[in-house]
């Protein structure tokens, strides 16, 4: 099993040096608010999965008046020793591995990780570009078309955006269209091909923490396309036409409006419980063990396509749940899934599971 054996931090954000080693399975980082915990589940995040969960500029990152950050790790197991690095200036990051330099994509699968933050609580009765940018984190790293794509897409949806809103004329705008189409409709494919697999285990993950209570993640891009079983049959020329369809007949409206309406940037992505909308009628109660199962869901995910167990990385989060959803997450821990928790208080642990952990004081 891969897991993370050392970690230095060289100005990055409060840190103007840290370091740990010899990590074992589970690390608590305590200490009161402000004093870096987050910054250390970032770092660590940063070094498995090459992106934030906080999305920042790079320059953010670097500590106050530094002018560049270095993290670096030591990832051991399964007869392996791999160094990984990142160096931050203000506008650039760079990846490398056992001393060679890697683009994020070919970085990001080394080790990869899951993070639950409190943030996340907002995924069930947040706005959908949030469930959007939770399934596409995972699908980036599982695979690299995935995050190519995304990427892609990204860039031309930006691009029709510039020109709609400088009044570019529809024939201009109709050639972006067909690069929107190729790129949107392999996003879409993507999506639906993950979705199909990940959407069952956090249903499953849902029913074992609410009792045996039913939950639905539904993703269905294409209006009358489907979902599910029904959409991932659509062959790649039928999501093309679809979609290319769809664009046509929104381009009126979206040069009135001078943005761009219609694609999988502003695909539904939505949890049900008991058959009703979770966006409207999920409790606080409900919503957590959705967000909760979606996180078990990933790691699962993560060790059944890649064959190695994430690192997890829980900031803060043991103060959002209640008793019977803080088990369900120890359980996982228990399935040696190497595990960094952030807290202000060790109240909310068993003793059990304190005598197992490295307890690190902030
Ligand atoms: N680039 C930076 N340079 C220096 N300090 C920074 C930088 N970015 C963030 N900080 C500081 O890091 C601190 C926040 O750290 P962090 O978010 O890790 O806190 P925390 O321990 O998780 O707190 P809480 O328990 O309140 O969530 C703040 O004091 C902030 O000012």
């Amino acid at each position: 099993m891969l897991t993370l054996n050392q970690l230095e931090l060289r100005n990055f954000r409060s840190y103007s040096q840290f370091s740990l080693e010899e990590i074992g399975p589970l690390t608590i980082f305590i200490g009161n608010n402000a004093v870096g915990k987050t910054n250390l589940i970032e770092a660590i995040q940063l070094l498995t999965a090459a992106s934030s969960f906080r999305h920042p500029p790079i320059s953010q990152m670097v500590k106050w008046g530094e002018s560049e950050a270095r993290l670096n790790g030591l990832i051991t197991g399964d007869g392996r020793r791999l160094d990984v690095q990142l160096q931050m200036t203000g506008h650039s990051k760079k990846f490398s591995l056992n001393g060679n330099r890697k683009k994020a994509v070919d970085f990001m699968g080394t080790l990869p990780s899951v993070v639950f933050t409190p943030d996340d609580l907002q995924l069930v009765k947040g706005p959908s570009s949030l469930r959007r940018r939770s399934l596409d984190a995972l699908g980036c790293q599982l695979s690299r078309n995935h995050y190519l794509i995304s990427k892609d897409y990204e860039k031309v949806v930006q691009h029709k955006n510039k020109l709609l809103k400088e009044g570019a004329d529809s024939l201009l705008l109709e050639s972006v269209n067909e690069m929107l189409t190729i790129c949107g409709s392999q996003l879409i494919a993507y999506r639906a091909a993950l979705a199909h697999r990940f959407f069952p285990v956090i249903e499953q993950r849902y029913r074992e923490i609410a009792d045996g209570e039913e939950a639905a993640v539904i993703y269905a891009p294409l209006g009358d396309y489907g979902e599910g079983e029904e959409l991932v049959s659509k062959s790649r020329d039928e999501l093309r036409e679809a979609l290319a369809k769809k664009l046509v007949a929104a381009l009126p409206q979206e040069m009135a409006r001078g943005k761009s309406l219609v694609g999988p940037h502003g695909d539904k992505i939505n949890f049900q419980v008991k058959g009703m909308p979770a966006a409207d009628f999920a409790s606080q109660g409900q919503q957590r063990s959705l967000v909760l199962a979606e996180k078990l869901a990933e790691v699962a995910m993560v060790e059944e396509v890649l064959h190695v167990k994430p690192v997890l990385l829980l900031d803060d989060v043991m103060s959002e749940l209640d008793g019977d959803r803080r088990r369900a997450i120890l359980n996982y821990i228990n399935q040696d899934v190497q595990t960094f928790i952030t807290t202000t208080h060790l109240e909310y642990f068993e003793s059990s599971l304190l005598e197992s952990a490295r307890l690190v004081h902030l």
